[in-house]
């Protein structure tokens, strides 16, 4: 298996008139936490969206190594048949295959999963449910197997509620299982989305702005709790962050984005140094998270 995790090659991404991403190209090292860093509006979640399926990029190819095998990210999204196809029958019916049953649910079962910028739970289900809830693929589905109760169908239910439980333990909301997702206050919701992507066994974890709205002790506990995942649970992580205190203390690389365009990439300190990422920050309020995290 490749030591990176993921390779992003020459990714574009336009809406209509406006080029999001030119040519982005990066890697992901397997077992390490990631940042992707850059002003606002420089592309960052137009390239996790394109990452993780909500978008289809405009060119580019990204490949994900994970669960034992190589995943072409554009191919499970569905990807429209090519003149040679025809020549090939086992080319075709996969083209077909993934046309008719392609998304982003696929990108989940190879092995990636995110979380996202505005929470996005499910606020009127318990904390316990929303577990479950992404958890499905993997449990016993089986209409009759349901309505016989079956013991496989029981012990999928357990396998699934024991799954739950664990995760709830991770992230310090056990306590709050069965309490509506909604009503939980906002760091806990955050911790509730790593829990629910982690529940569906990913090899890559994606986190859209993760400290965002929390204070400093929970940036600090969340700090602890992706290093964590890194050390203990060896997922590799790739985040976006703007408190750069946070991304200079957990990151192993940084890759850093403006106007949609590659401009540095490399470990904490370089990238703290270097002239072009001190260029894009001046005269965005971020500048002074950088020069707090100097
Ligand atoms: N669905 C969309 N339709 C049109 N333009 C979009 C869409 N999504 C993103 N963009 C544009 O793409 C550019 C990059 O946006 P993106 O949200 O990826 O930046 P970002 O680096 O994540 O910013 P921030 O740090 O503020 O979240 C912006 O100009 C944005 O307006």
């Amino acid at each position: 298996m490749s030591t990176d995790i993921l390779k992003v090659d020459q990714l574009s991404m336009r809406f209509g008139g406006i080029k999001a991403l030119s040519d982005v190209s990066f890697s992901v090292r397997r077992g390490s936490i990631t940042a992707l860093i850059g002003p606002n509006g420089a592309g960052k979640t137009t390239v996790f969206n394109c990452l993780t399926g909500f978008y289809k990029a405009t060119e580019g190819r990204i490949v994900l190594h994970a669960k034992g095998r190589e995943t072409d990210i554009g191919q499970v999204l569905g990807e429209a048949f090519q003149p040679r196809d025809f020549l090939n029958p086992v080319q075709f019916v996969s083209r077909l295959y993934f046309k008719m049953f392609g998304g982003s649910h696929q990108v989940n079962r190879a092995g990636m999963a995110r979380t996202f910028q505005n929470i996005r739970l499910f606020k009127e289900m318990t904390v316990l449910e929303n577990l479950l809830v992404a958890m499905h693929m993997q449990m016993n589905r089986n209409m009759m197997s349901g309505l016989l109760n079956t013991p496989g169908f029981q012990q999928s239910e357990t396998n699934g509620l024991e799954k739950a439980w664990y995760w709830l333990d991770v992230v310090n909301l056990a306590e709050h299982a069965n309490r509506l997702a909604g009503e939980l206050p906002y760091g806990q919701q955050r911790r509730l989305e790593i829990a629910r992507a982690m529940c569906t066994g990913p090899d890559l974890v994606c986190l859209d702005e993760p400290a965002a709205g929390l204070n400093p002790n929970e940036t600090v506990e969340l700090s602890a709790m992706i290093r964590q995942l890194r050390d203990d649970f060896g997922v590799t992580v790739l985040l976006i962050e703007h408190d750069m205190g946070m991304v200079m203390n957990i990151s192993d690389h940084i890759v850093v984005l403006d106007h949609g365009e590659v401009i540095a990439s490399g470990k904490p300190a370089a990238i703290r140094d270097d002239p072009h990422v001190i260029g894009a920050y001046l005269g965005t309020d971020e500048e002074d998270m950088l020069e707090a995290a100097v």
